[in-house]
């Protein structure tokens, strides 16, 4: 996913990018940054940056990179880092000049374009919507009135942030001078002829002048959660290759500080082959005592193992039996799956430890968690199940409101995989409410048939994707009912 944020200098783009992709796990972009870069370079060069010649000059050949570094992202023009040197108000000053002349920018736009092809971007500037990614899934122009950023400003330039604190008062003569060096650079900004600052015709407005980064940051992740992405992700079995791309291929090697990432991203026939044959030896263990105290049974089970492809499987979620049945009943017929969980469950690095080498992925849940989606995404193309629960937490009662997280079918539309509903009954019985200790008792569960999107009637990408969502879960309700019908009493 793509998002664009464009917008006046101090409307708050780079704090809110920032955060939109700190929490949804992308790319953040900082396209001034490199136009700042350049200006720098000129600056300290000795270069007139009224000589566009020159100034071209040096952005042809210019290297910029983006470093983590020291808690933030650090910009690095030609192997120096000039990440504190191009906020200076002299750079300040100039950078509308250098931004103005078409070589710089058809060289920033090569970079940039370069730096965004692994597709989860947060790019951040004055022409993202318009020009660089005009096909971004999201895009947002971020304003606010003059007065309100010329003071943002100026309390930021005096060490403060007027995002954290509602008195931050800055010099009442710094903030008129920044008002007016803001006025002309917007006026520079979207006045000239090359890419001027404008919103994209179908970018969403916010106005930030009385809204906080969070509400800001909030508006931007409910635009993301209702797009849909244009680009899908690289075929099954071919490792990205583009700039900070995932790797996904390749076996991983035993005893080599494999991250969680290196996990989550990889096929499970790539992991390390100790750690299979410790999960397998789980999976007996665990599947034969739950068995003994649970004694549970999938009726229809052939429907899980015999059809080959990569499905989203949806289920009811009532205890922490019910992940159980699927992975040790899949695991023996010999077919890859991988559990969507909540990232809440990572605050146990033994946990975190244990699922990524299960086969897990993390959601982190109330947001566009793109990061996962792709991951499942991927998972499907290779031919791996994924199991997901839509109700996102264990229902304990019927008369619970239960909210659907509609991420799978995105999944599904994306890796072009069917969903396959199953249910449960019986295991919320085994844990009675307000009590921790488990009680005995048989559990059932139902596979049902794989919905293609070719049953779905909807028009248009998203109402496909909501329509696929509404039935699998009358599916998954429907098989839960005929449990209840068959075994009278279980819930
Ligand atoms: N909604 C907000 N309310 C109050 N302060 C904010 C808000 N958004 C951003 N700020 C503060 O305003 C200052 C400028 O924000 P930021 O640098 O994100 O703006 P920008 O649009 O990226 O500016 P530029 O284009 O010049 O880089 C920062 O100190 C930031 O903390
Ligand atoms: N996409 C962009 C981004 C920036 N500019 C120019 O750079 C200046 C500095 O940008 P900041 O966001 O860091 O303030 C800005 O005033 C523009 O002149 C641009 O042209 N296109």
């Amino acid at each position: 996913m793509r998002v664009a944020i464009d917008g006046p200098a101090g409307s708050g783009k780079s704090t809110v990018a920032r955060a939109v992709a700190k929490r949804c796990g992308l790319t953040y972009l900082d396209t001034g940054a490199m136009y700042r870069s350049v200006t720098y370079l000129c600056l300290s060069r000795g270069v007139d940056v009224s000589d566009a010649e020159a100034v071209s000059a040096i952005a042809r050949t210019v290297r910029i990179d983006f470093a983590e570094g020291q808690g933030t992202q650090r910009v690095i023009a030609d192997g120096k880092d000039v990440t504190t040197q191009i906020r200076t108000p002299e750079v300040d000053k100039s950078v509308s000049r250098v931004s103005a002349v078409p070589a710089v920018r058809e060289a920033m736009v090569a970079r940039q374009r370069e730096l965004g092809l692994a597709g989860d971007v947060v790019a951040e500037g004055r022409d993202i919507g318009t020009v660089v990614f005009p096909d971004a899934e999201v895009k947002v122009f971020l304003t606010a009135d003059p007065a309100a950023r010329a003071h943002r400003r100026a309390v930021q330039r005096e060490g403060g942030n007027a995002a954290t604190s509602d008195d931050a008062n800055a010099d009442a003569a710094t903030e008129r001078e920044i008002l007016r060096d803001l006025v002309r650079r917007d006026r520079l900004d979207s006045t000239r002829s090359e890419s001027p600052l404008r919103p994209a015709d179908d970018a969403h407005h916010i106005d930030s002048s009385s809204k906080s980064v969070d509400q800001v940051v909030d508006e931007v992740v409910a635009l993301m959660a209702t797009a849909i992405p244009v680009h899908p992700a690289a075929p099954a079995g071919e490792g990205d290759t583009t700039a900070g791309a995932t790797q996904t291929t390749g076996r991983l090697r035993a005893f080599r500080k494999n991250s969680y990432d290196d996990y989550y991203d990889h096929a499970l026939r790539d992991f390390p082959l100790p750690g299979r044959v410790l999960l397998g030896v789980a999976i007996v263990l665990v599947g034969a005592i739950t068995k003994l105290l649970w004694p549970w049974k999938i009726e229809d089970a052939e429907k899980l193992w015999e059809d080959v492809q990569g499905r989203v499987i949806v289920m009811n979620h009532v205890s922490m039996l019910d992940p159980v049945i699927i992975a040790v009943s899949l695991w023996f017929h010999g077919v890859g799956l991988r559990i969507v969980y909540k990232s809440e469950f990572d605050k146990l690095g033994i946990v975190t430890w244990f699922f990524s080498r299960a086969g897990g992925i993390p959601v982190v849940r109330g947001t566009a968690d793109l990061k996962a989606v792709r991951r499942a995404e991927r998972a499907l193309r290779r031919g791996e199940c994924v199991l997901i629960y839509p109700e996102g937490t264990r229902v304990k009662s019927d008369d619970e409101p239960v909210e659907i997280h509609g991420g799978f079918a995105l999944m599904a539309q994306l890796a072009k995989a069917p969903v396959q509903p199953v249910a449960i009954v019986g295991a919320r019985d085994i844990t009675p409410a307000g009590k921790h200790l488990k009680r005995l008792g048989r559990v059932w569960c139902k596979a049902g048939d794989c919905i293609g999107f070719d049953e779905v009637e909807a028009k248009g990408r998203k109402a496909r994707a909501v329509a696929m969502e509404k039935l699998a879960m009358e599916r998954v309700y429907a098989l839960r009912d005929e449990l209840r019908r068959e075994h009278p009493g279980k819930m």
